[in-house]
């Protein structure tokens, strides 16, 4: 893999005594990837709950140590951002270093993704999460990083029911994109990769503000905009940005909500609608409501007011008052699990598929 526009330096402590003197492993597994597998555990000394993501150093033969390291430098980075989970402590054994993160616990998005009716989003939860995503990903492109691997598997809920923050994930493929004048391999996700990462052209942030769009729509409605039979199907959708709307998929749906979409699937990069452009778009930012006179409430309410349990600070305070002026109902999911849509696409597109057959491999 290209080493272009990745991090050699850490500020973190590398600790080299044992991780189990310090932490004790809970239950099952949280995840696993190609080369890692993330485990829940306890911090001694506090009872605190952690999630270790233990990565191995070779991988394929190769010395992949820079890497992880380079993981390591943009989680620091992006410490600032609440919408990127936090990097608590790295070890390092002969073959793995650990990883120890805060805990998302109520687990990928892409669970609800896929989730019958009653469990799936509403627009009203996609909007407030999707606004948060943005928030992470336009503090990372304010500092010149990449994320290149934005998809549901890597968007972590801090709780899921009630439906708490997101907390993005898995810097491994993240560059530095004032660094990368050329990508030479084909990075990320087949389904979410951008047009230009097929064509090798050159990477930027709007590599993963397409990447957005895609997990916007499958957010929606549980459906990949892009997915082929094949990886070569799905390219060519990808390529010639082949994406239907269709009616009964986005029954309930807002129109703004299409047109966002439609802003960040663009073939063109330099069209493409950046991060803090995004969060100015009427589906997630609507106009203020003309000004009426409101009776100033009294301190004493102010002081009650409720708390939302899924709430990390005031950012959160604003999203309920934006959250509370968006009074569309949207049964998101009424059609799912029924007919296939027929497009004229019917044979090159699919549904959505389960959990186990998504292929999570990188492509070259
Ligand atoms: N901090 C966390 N809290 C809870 N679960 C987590 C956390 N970090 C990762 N996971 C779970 O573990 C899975 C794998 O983690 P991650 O994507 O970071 O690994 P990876 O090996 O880099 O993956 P990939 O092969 O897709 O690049 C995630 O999709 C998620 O389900």
């Amino acid at each position: 893999m290209s080493r272009q526009g990745m991090a050699a330096h850490t500020q973190t402590r590398i600790r080299t005594d044992r991780f189990a003197d310090s932490y004790t492993l809970l239950g099952r597994e949280l995840g696993r990837g190609k080369f890692a597998v993330v485990k829940k555990c306890l911090e001694k000394a506090t009872g605190r709950e952690f999630a270790a993501k233990f990565l191995r150093k070779r991988r394929k033969g190769e010395d992949c140590r820079l890497d992880i390291i380079n993981e390591i430098a943009v989680l620091e980075l992006a410490a600032r951002s609440p919408h990127v989970v936090d990097l608590h402590e790295v070890y390092e054994t002969p073959a793995e270093i650990v990883l120890v993160l805060e805990c998302a616990a109520g687990g990928e998005i892409f669970q609800q993704c896929v989730a019958e009716q009653d469990e799936a989003f509403t627009e009203q939860d996609v909007i407030r999460l999707v606004r948060q995503i943005l928030r992470g990903v336009a503090f990372l492109h304010q500092h010149n990083v990449v994320h290149l691997d934005l998809k549901p598997q890597n968007i972590l809920l801090t709780s899921s029911s009630p439906l708490g923050d997101i907390r993005i994930v898995d810097f491994g493929l993240s560059r530095r994109v004032d660094a990368v004048r050329e990508v030479r391999e084909i990075l990320g996700t087949p389904e979410y990769v951008a047009p230009e990462v097929l064509s090798y052209e050159p990477i930027s942030t709007a590599t993963d503000m397409w990447s957005i769009g895609v997990l916007t729509y499958v957010m929606l409605t549980g459906e990949s905009p892009f997915l082929g039979d094949t990886k070569q199907e799905t390219f060519l959708n990808i390529s010639q940005v082949n994406v239907q709307f269709p009616p009964d998929v986005f029954q309930g749906i807002s129109d703004q909500a299409i047109d966002f979409i439609r802003s960040l699937l663009v073939k063109n990069p330099r069209k493409r609608a950046k991060a803090e452009q995004c969060l100015q778009h009427p589906w997630l930012d609507p106009a203020p409501a003309p000004a009426v006179e409101l009776a100033a409430p009294a301190q004493a309410d102010l002081e009650q007011a409720p708390v939302s349990e899924g709430s990390s600070g005031p950012e959160e305070d604003e999203e309920l008052v934006l959250v509370a002026s968006y009074m569309m109902p949207c049964p998101c999911r009424q059609l799912r699990g029924l007919e296939v849509r027929e497009t004229e696409l019917a044979g090159v597109r699919k549904p959505f598929p389960a959990l186990q057959e998504i292929a999570q491999e990188l492509v070259f």
